[in-house]
């Protein structure tokens, strides 16, 4: 497997790396921003590579909030962007199950693991939920809910799909009814595996480690509908007509970025060690993928500007 091409400093590199594309797939938690710390010079990079005539496209495993809601994030970090050009986790999930999954009543519904990202995605795509950030789940287990839960009689029988995504609420409550869904037949879905959640220059749980708890019970593994799935790929392939040729999918992590972009046979990869992995993760002997290119950040392309 050949070694990744450090870019940063090369002007004559990164010109080249920037000519081999149209398209940037860029990924955000660790890439752009590390929580609502906008890294330095993304606004500038961004308009620079519009500025060479690239299509950006955010593509994040992030499934917390929705395209609007991302929007506005990206608003108020001072990033010009189209909604339509924004393809997060959520969305992914809520068009999965309303056109792919086709759920059919009288078991239609999804218990929700997350927040209100997939809640609102899943609202536009007219799927029915519940759970998600519904406060009466926000509490300590009663005799009522031991007794409701194992009888089934508090189980909402419409329930035929369970979705996990990164849920900063998780508890005994929502866990226990999860399971129990999933005992009886659910779907069993994920909006990503990630382990950690980039934030504050640090790692937390991440949506990965939200779903551990009912593969562990029941021993399955959700079937998870963000990078480095290649459901994800193919609807963001249709969805802007893709080139995967000319096409290069930006990340920081090896095991859903950069995974994504390698089973997606695209163009190239590009790795920023602003995130969660660093070059000694894809020199392991066990890397889960290795990266065309890196750079220390992703700001580093703007030295093709000068
Ligand atoms: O735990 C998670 O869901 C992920 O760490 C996080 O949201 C990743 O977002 P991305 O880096 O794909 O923007
Ligand atoms: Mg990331």
């Amino acid at each position: 497997m050949a070694l990744p091409q450090h870019l940063s400093g090369d002007v004559v590199a990164i010109n080249a790396f920037i000519d081999k594309f149209d398209v940037f797939l860029l990924d955000c938690d660790g890439v752009l921003w590390s929580g609502d710390h906008l890294f330095e010079g993304i606004v500038e990079t961004l308009e620079f590579l519009r500025s060479r005539g690239k299509k950006t496209v955010f593509v994040t495993n992030n499934s917390t909030k929705s395209r609007p809601e991302y929007q506005k994030k990206f608003t108020a970090m001072g990033i010009p962007s189209d909604v339509e050009e924004i393809f997060g986790s959520a969305y992914s999930s809520a068009i999965y199950i309303s056109r792919i999954l086709k759920l059919e009543p009288p078991k239609n519904k999804v218990f929700v693991l997350g927040e209100a990202g997939i809640e609102n995605e899943l609202r536009t795509e007219n799927v029915p939920f519940i759970g998600g950030t519904d406060p009466s789940f926000r509490r300590d287990m009663t005799p009522e809910d031991w007794q409701g839960i194992a009888d089934g009689s508090l189980l909402d029988p419409e329930v035929g799909c369970v979705l996990a995504g990164l849920d900063f609420h998780v508890n005994y409550l929502k866990l226990s009814h999860a399971y129990q869904y999933l005992r009886r037949g659910a779907v069993f879905l994920a909006t990503n595996v990630d382990s950690t959640f980039p934030m504050n220059h640090n790692f937390f749980p991440g949506a990965g480690s939200i779903s551990v708890p009912l593969i562990n019970m029941t021993g399955q593994k959700p079937v998870a509908l963000g990078k480095p799935s290649q459901a994800m790929m193919d609807a963001i392939e249709g969805k802007f007509q893709l080139n995967r040729e000319r096409t290069c999918m930006v990340g920081d992590r090896l095991d859903t970025d950069i995974k994504f972009g390698i089973e997606g046979k695209l163009g190239g990869t590009l790795a920023v060690l602003t995130g969660v992995n660093k070059q000694a993760d894809w020199e392991a002997k066990d890397a889960a993928a290795v990266p065309a290119f890196y750079v220390d950040k992703l700001s580093d392309l703007r030295a093709a500007a000068q």
